[in-house]
């Protein structure tokens, strides 16, 4: 990849882009980081050999895509200060902040930007993500390309054809990684429970946890049949299954992911009125 990209924020979240990028050979001098924090941009400077800086300017922003990586809290004020340093060249602007809206970032930045919005995941952190994107109108088929590819560097892709549907990807691939470390903590607490000592428990955990992601990933198998071929008929996995359907476990997850939608919605109006105020 040749283009030049731009990230506001060198947080978690761009090192782990930055990180992708570089091990897919995007060049050190191709890569600008605006980051407030001394530390952690000689730090960036010296792991993935890219160019930092403490303040964008119209010649930083004159890239091919800014990537805006704060928390979203700050993206009103980050985004106005911006609004002010961009030379006449728009770069696509990729925000992967969680929540806000593109009516909200062209409020702040300015309607004559093309967005694409995305919803990446902690996985990212380790290139094991799963990101939802949503391209803005005016976004063409090179900028979009660009996107997927910086994406991409981190997990899987996936383009949604409308932005309310970014809630839905908040909902399952966003949090879900926190669902996932939720029955871990409690199977870790059942299983020391049941006698087994802390560091067995959560070794038995955290590896049956990566064996059934990986055989649902590469045994081409789905879910249910993979379940199927555990549970013996009147064995002991049908025995821990019927208590899962006995307390409702599927309507207890249909109705978490809803409210963590619902949430997604609301988070996003929020931060909009907040800066109408
Ligand atoms: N789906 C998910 O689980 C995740 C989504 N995200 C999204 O990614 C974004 C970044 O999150 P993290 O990397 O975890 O945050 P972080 O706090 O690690 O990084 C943000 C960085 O922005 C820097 N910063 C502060 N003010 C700045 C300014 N004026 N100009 C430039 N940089 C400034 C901070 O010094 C910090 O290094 C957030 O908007 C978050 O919503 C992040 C992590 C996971
Ligand atoms: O919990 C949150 O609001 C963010 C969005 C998805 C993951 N973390």
């Amino acid at each position: 990849m040749d283009s030049s990209i731009v990230f506001i924020g060198g947080g978690n979240m761009a090192t782990s882009l930055v990180s992708g990028l570089r091990s897919a050979d995007c060049p050190g001098e191709r890569i600008t980081i605006v980051e407030p924090d001394a530390d952690k941009r000689r730090q960036l400077a010296d792991d993935h050999g890219v160019r930092t800086v403490a303040e964008a300017d119209a010649e930083v922003l004159g890239a091919d895509a800014v990537i805006l990586a704060v928390k979203p809290q700050l993206l009103p004020e980050v985004c106005a200060d911006l609004a002010t340093r961009f030379a006449d060249r728009r770069p696509l602007i990729i925000s992967i902040a969680a929540g806000v809206p593109l009516a909200a970032l062209a409020q702040w930045l300015g309607e004559d930007f093309a967005f694409v919005r995305c919803m990446p995941n902690t996985p990212s952190l380790i290139g094991a993500g799963a990101t939802g994107l949503y391209a803005g109108t005016g976004v063409t088929a090179d900028q979009r390309e660009l996107a997927d590819a910086i994406l991409a560097t981190a997990g899987i892709t996936v383009w949604v054809d409308a932005e309310s549907r970014l809630d839905a990807v908040t909902a399952t691939s966003g949090s879900g990684p926190a669902y996932f470390f939720a029955f871990m903590e409690a199977m870790h607490a059942g299983a020391r429970e049941l006698g087994l000592d802390d560091d067995t428990a959560r070794e038995l955990v955290l590896h049956t946890a990566l064996g059934a992601a990986r055989m649902a990933i590469e045994s081409g198998d789905d879910p249910a049949t993979l379940r199927e071929k555990v549970t013996s008929k009147g064995g002991t996995t049908a025995a821990a299954l019927d208590r899962f359907e006995a307390g409702d476990l599927n309507a207890l997850v249909r109705d978490a992911m809803q409210a963590a939608a619902r949430r997604a919605d609301t988070l996003g109006q929020e931060l909009m009125d907040d800066t109408r105020r």
